[in-house]
């Protein structure tokens, strides 16, 4: 099943409750919040106290992709402001067993993301405790940044070994998704699609929502 995930870098910021409400409203399935601290990657965005303000007004889950250093340690906060799923970086210096843990110890869904310069088996020992694996088809850190087609052999490979291990881990993408990038996304294996600039640029989130996933599921097959 496609699953899409509006990031809320790209929306408008002194209007948050309003912007969840309407890609709600125009058919997203998840909000993805880009947490960034100015240490793991070179930008600051939201803490956990929006996430918590986030959570009153959602009615849809909170899809939490922290881009920060020792994500084990902010785990129970974020945990605490709700997030029902929480994607850490294989590369942020936590012990990564120890963060699913505790991330799905709280009740919250795991993901390990990682970034264009780390191999996809490097996620293969985690894949078995995972609900996702995410793969930045961007450098994290920024939104409106252009679609990196040489990470679809990294989903592809992703999908490979789940398939032939018999999980069914969701596999998230996340960086210049838009209609005509999700289709190359969902035929690789991406099942969770991720669009900031793609459906925030737009006055009516509804029309890229609906675009991108029909694009995805008619490649999906
Ligand atoms: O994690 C991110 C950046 O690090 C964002 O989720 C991503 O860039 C979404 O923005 P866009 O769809 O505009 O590329
Ligand atoms: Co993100």
């Amino acid at each position: 099943m496609i699953l899409i995930s509006p990031s809320i870098l790209s929306s408008d910021f002194a209007n948050l409750a309003r912007e969840v409400g309407a890609i709600a409203d125009g058919g997203a399935d998840l909000v993805h919040v880009d947490v960034m601290d100015g240490h793991f990657v070179p930008n600051i965005t939201i803490g956990v106290p929006v996430v918590a303000s986030l959570k009153k007004v959602s009615a849809l889950p909170l899809d939490v992709h922290l881009m920060i250093s020792d994500p084990l340690f902010y785990t129970p906060a974020f945990l605490k402001a709700g997030s029902d799923m929480i994607t850490f970086h294989l590369e942020s210096g936590s012990d990564v067993s120890k963060t699913i843990d505790a991330i799905r110890s709280g009740g919250a869904k795991a993901g390990v993301a990682l970034k264009p310069a780390t191999p996809a088996e490097a996620v293969f020992p985690y894949l078995d405790r995972l609900d996702m694996v995410l793969v930045m088809t961007v450098e994290p850190g920024f939104g409106g940044q252009s679609f990196m087609a040489d990470m679809l052999p990294k989903i592809e490979a992703v999908r490979a070994e789940c398939l032939r291990r018999g999980l069914s881990v969701d596999i998230q993408v996340d960086g210049g998704i838009d209609p005509k990038t999700a289709p190359l996304v969902a035929k690789a294996g991406a099942n969770v699609l991720v669009a900031g600039s793609a459906v925030f640029k737009h006055e009516d989130y509804a029309e890229p929502i609906a675009a991108i996933r029909q694009a995805a599921v008619e490649a999906a097959g």
